[in-house]
């Protein structure tokens, strides 16, 4: 078998050469590459002198087995920077950032640091396809043209106009709760019915029938959660991804991303065909597809029909499983902080008369101050994404936080890091305490809301970020005016999964109040 297996390997060059002279020359050569690569990748680059694991500086491949061997935990590069300081090797050629000063120097307007090769993971691939989207492009001048084309489909001022149908699927929801009081409910999945029809609401102007179904459709939902959690480890050596999900032969498999067929499975085509068709109008629906029909209508070169496909994506990941997160959190804080919950339901009870009111956007965004507070310290301990926000150091080199990074070098910041920032948030950053944001000094407080960034930074800051705190706060509102919530096991951590959501599972019992 080895002589044939060598025969082979040398066949064209050095047949009738001896096997036994290469055999031996394999030996060594391979294992000296292997040590000249990892010094290489150790010293090679420019950032010996940052702290950090001895194995992030050698390989990638630490990272993919750390966040492998953390998949159940909240975030661990908290753990890192409070053990290496505030600024941490994460692998060969990147850093991690603690401190809130690296915000403006890594995302600001005047950086011009793209994206990185991480979030090729999050591409269309498969079936011949091979696609990037308005969340991974590293095209800094398509997505800025793209971006300024659609951003107002996301606006409040446009989505807005839909509250009441939102209203109506509240309604909805709050019946399959009712007909669950007294029992056992797994919360966070009852609350993903109502945030996938929200997302198809605001996006298509139809719902996907989660509520109507009381159930996993496709399964997207399962689909979702687990290759949130696949892309998130293969995602930290992008290498790893030629072998596996943007692997070239992958077409030959006819493999397709679960939320890929999802999204293209539901798409509203009869109406895009139809609104295509016809000359540009005013916006008729206030959704968000509304302003990709017009950007494609006014420059189809940067919004393709194509792009209409992200849309779709975006219900199915970030407004289903990133809201859903917000919202879970949020209550499973309330339930661990009685006095917290009191607080609450005391601002609740002084706002609304009604046990049934659905409460609106407008009150409980400008009306309740600890409403507000909650919903800031829920983003604060836990946002609801996982992911280092990495961009790569262009030509010249930068300088970050008074050090000089070479160019190439991936840097980024992490929420989870951010947000536990004691000269910003004081000191018992692990505790959840809402009144932080309520008894700050009015600088103080300012300098909060500057570093509290659970939506990402800049010009890559979520599109759907007002769509996210209209869910949230609307929620928080409706379930603690309406229900008693108790966890069935307050002893026990929420299950984490810390994927490129950090999403988390429990089970809640409801009564009326
Ligand atoms: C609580 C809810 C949400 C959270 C915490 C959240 C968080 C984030 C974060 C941190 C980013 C920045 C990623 C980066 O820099 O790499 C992002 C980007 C993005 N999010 Fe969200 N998101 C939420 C909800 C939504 C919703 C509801 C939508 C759409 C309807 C959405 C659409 C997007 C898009 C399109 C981007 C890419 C923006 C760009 O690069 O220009 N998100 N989100």
């Amino acid at each position: 078998m080895g002589e044939t297996l060598a025969t082979l390997l040398t066949t064209g060059f050095a047949i009738s050469l001896p096997l036994s002279i290469f055999f031996p020359l394999y030996r060594i050569i391979a294992p000296v590459c292997a040590v000249l690569l990892l010094l290489q990748n150790r010293y090679g680059n420019g950032l010996i002198r940052f702290p950090g694991p001895f194995g992030a500086t050698l390989t990638n491949f630490w990272r993919v087995r750390w966040v492998y061997q953390n998949g159940d935990k909240r975030p661990t590069i908290v753990g890192l920077h409070n053990e290496y300081g505030d600024v941490v090797r994460l692998g060969p050629k990147s850093l991690s950032f603690a401190n809130p000063d690296a915000i403006e120097q890594i995302y600001g307007a005047n950086a011009g640091m793209p994206k990185s090769k991480w979030y090729m993971a999050f591409e269309a691939h498969g079936k011949g396809e091979h696609k990037a989207n308005i969340f991974s492009t590293r095209d800094i001048h398509w997505h800025a043209r793209y971006r300024e084309l659609v951003q107002y489909g996301f606006h409040i001022d446009h989505f807005g106009k839909k509250e009441g149908e939102i209203d109506d699927l509240i309604k909805r929801l709050l019946q399959i709760m009712d007909e669950k009081v007294g029992k056992p409910l797994d919360l966070p999945l009852t609350l993903q019915y109502f945030t996938f029809d929200a997302g198809g609401v605001f996006a298509f102007s139809r719902t996907y029938g989660f509520l109507r179904e009381k159930l996993d459709i496709d399964g997207i939902i399962a689909s979702v959660r687990s290759g949130s959690m696949h892309l998130n480890r293969l995602a930290q050596a992008p290498i790893f991804q030629m072998f596996m999900d943007q692997n070239p032969l992958a077409k030959y498999f006819g493999f397709v991303a679960p939320p890929m067929e999802f999204a293209k499975k539901y798409l509203p085509n009869d109406r895009i065909d139809k609104q295509l068709s016809q000359p540009p109008a005013k916006p008729q629906h206030y959704d968000i597809l509304d302003a990709y029909i017009s950007a494609n209508q006014t420059n189809p070169g940067i919004v393709s029909r194509n792009e209409v496909v992200d849309l779709g994506l975006m219900v199915v990941v970030p407004a289903s499983e990133a809201v859903r997160t917000a919202i879970s959190v949020l209550v499973w804080q309330m339930l661990q902080n009685p006095a917290a919950l009191v607080k609450l339901q005391t601002e609740i009870d002084a706002t609304f008369k009604d046990r049934n009111a659905i409460p609106s956007w407008k009150v409980c965004s400008t009306q309740m101050p600890y409403l507000d507070a909650c919903v800031k310290e829920t983003f604060r301990i836990h946002s609801s994404t996982g992911f280092m926000l990495e961009r790569v150091v262009p030509s010249g080199g930068a300088v970050i936080c008074g050090e000089y990074v070479p160019a190439g070098t991936v840097v980024g910041c992490l929420q989870w890091v951010i947000h536990r920032h004691k000269p910003t948030f004081g000191e018992d950053i692990e505790t959840f305490r809402p009144e932080r944001w309520l008894e700050a000094s009015k600088e103080q407080r300012a300098q909060m809301e500057e570093y509290l960034c659970p939506f990402g930074f800049g010009s890559r800051m979520c599109l759907g970020k007002d769509i996210g705190l209209f869910e949230t706060y609307k929620m928080a509102a409706t379930l603690f005016n309406r229900y008693k919530i108790k966890l069935q096991s307050p002893q026990k951590d929420m299950h984490i999964t810390w994927g490129n959501i950090v999403s988390v599972d429990f089970e809640a019992c409801l009564e009326r109040r």
